[in-house]
C-alpha cells in the first residue's frame, strides 16, 4: 500500500516551471529518493508535498486521502514530517529542548489549564521530556541532551534534525539533502541511521541527496528529475546505468 503518491503535481514561479506534471509513490516502510542535477526541481517537491507551497495542478495523497487543501501543520500532525537543506535548529535551546519544542503541537495542556493547573502542564512538560529522550537516544545524542546544538558536529547537528521529526510521530519522513557538509565517516553512519529509523520505527523515507552511494546504498526505487519533470524511475541498479540520466548529470550521452 503506498503511504504517500504524488499525482501530476506542477508548480510555477513567474516564468519558472519548477516541477512539471511530476508523480511518485511512497510504499509504506520504503525508502525512495529523488535525484536531479541543481535546480531539477527536487526542493520544490519537498515542499509541495509538505505544504510550504500549494500545488498548482495534481494532488498529493496520504494513506489515499488528499492533502493538498492542508496547511503545512495539518499535514505534520498527519503524518509528514521533514528535514531542511540548511539545517534549522534554535540556537539557544539545548540539544533535548531542540526536541521537545518540535513536540509542542502535541501537548496536551492548553492556556487555561497553563493558568489553573500547573500539576498538569508539569506532568506534561515530564512526558514531553521523556518521548524526547527517547528520539534522542534513536538517533544516538542522548548524551549530549544538555548541550547547545551549535556546539555539536554537522553531523550530530543532522541527527539532531531527525530526532526533531520523530517528535512529530511521523509515517512518513522527507529527508532534504540529509548528507551535505558530512564527512565519509558520517555518511556511513547517517546511512546507518536512516536504516535504524525504517526498520526500528517502520518509517517511510522519501530522500533527496547528491551523493550518489548514500542514494544507492539506502534506495529501493529512485526518481530522477531534471529541468521540472521526470526523466527516470527505476531501481538504483536501472538508475546507474539509465543513458538519460547520464545525460541529464553530465550533459552527454557518454
Ligand atoms: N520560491 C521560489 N521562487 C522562485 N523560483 C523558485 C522558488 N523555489 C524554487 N525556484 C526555482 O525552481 C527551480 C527548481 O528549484 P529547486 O530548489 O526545487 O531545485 P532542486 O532540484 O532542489 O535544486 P538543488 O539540487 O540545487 O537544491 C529553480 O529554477 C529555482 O530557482
Amino acid at each position: 500500500m503506498n503511504v504517500l503518491e504524488v499525482n501530476n503535481i506542477s508548480k510555477r514561479f513567474g516564468g519558472v516551471q519548477a516541477v512539471k506534471d511530476v508523480s511518485l509513490e511512497l510504499e509504506k516502510g520504503n525508502i525512495v529518493s529523488i535525484i536531479g542535477p541543481n535546480g531539477a526541481g527536487k526542493t520544490t517537491v519537498f515542499n509541495l508535498i509538505s505544504g510550504i507551497y500549494w500545488i498548482d495542478s495534481g494532488d498529493v495523497l496520504l494513506n489515499g486521502e488528499s492533502i493538498k487543501t492542508k496547511e503545512q501543520h495539518e499535514r505534520t500532525s498527519a503524518g509528514i514530517a521533514r528535514t531542511f537543506q540548511n539545517i534549522r535548529l534554535f540556537k539557544g535551546l539545548t540539544v533535548l529542548e531542540n526536541v521537545m519544542t518540535a513536540q509542542d503541537p502535541f501537548a496536551k495542556y492548553n492556556l487555561v489549564d497553563t493558568l489553573f493547573s500547573l500539576k498538569k502542564k508539569k506532568a506534561e512538560e515530564k512526558r514531553s521530556r521523556q518521548e524526547s529522550l527517547v528520539h534522542l537516544e534513536m538517533v544516538g545524542l542522548a548524551k549530549y541532551k544538555d548541550e547547545r546544538p551549535e556546539n555539536l558536529s554537522y553531523g550530530l547537528q543532522r541527527k539532531l534534525e531527525i530526532a526533531r521529526a520523530l517528535a512529530t510521530n511521523p509515517q512518513v519522513i522527507l529527508l532534504d539533502e540529509p548528507a551535505a557538509g558530512l564527512n565519509s565517516g558520517e555518511v556511513i553512519d547517517f546511512i546507518d541511521l536512516v536504516h535504524k529509523i525504517n526498520e526500528e520505527l517502520g518509517l517511510s523515507v522519501l530522500l533527496i541527496d547528491h551523493r550518489m552511494p548514500l542514494v544507492m546504498e539506502l534506495s529501493k526505487w529512485i526518481y530522477v528529475l531534471n529541468f521540472g519533470q521526470l526523466i527516470a524511475d527505476g531501481t538504483p541498479a536501472d538508475i546507474q546505468c539509465n543513458p538519460e540520466v547520464m545525460k541529464a548529470y553530465i550533459g552527454e550521452e557518454d
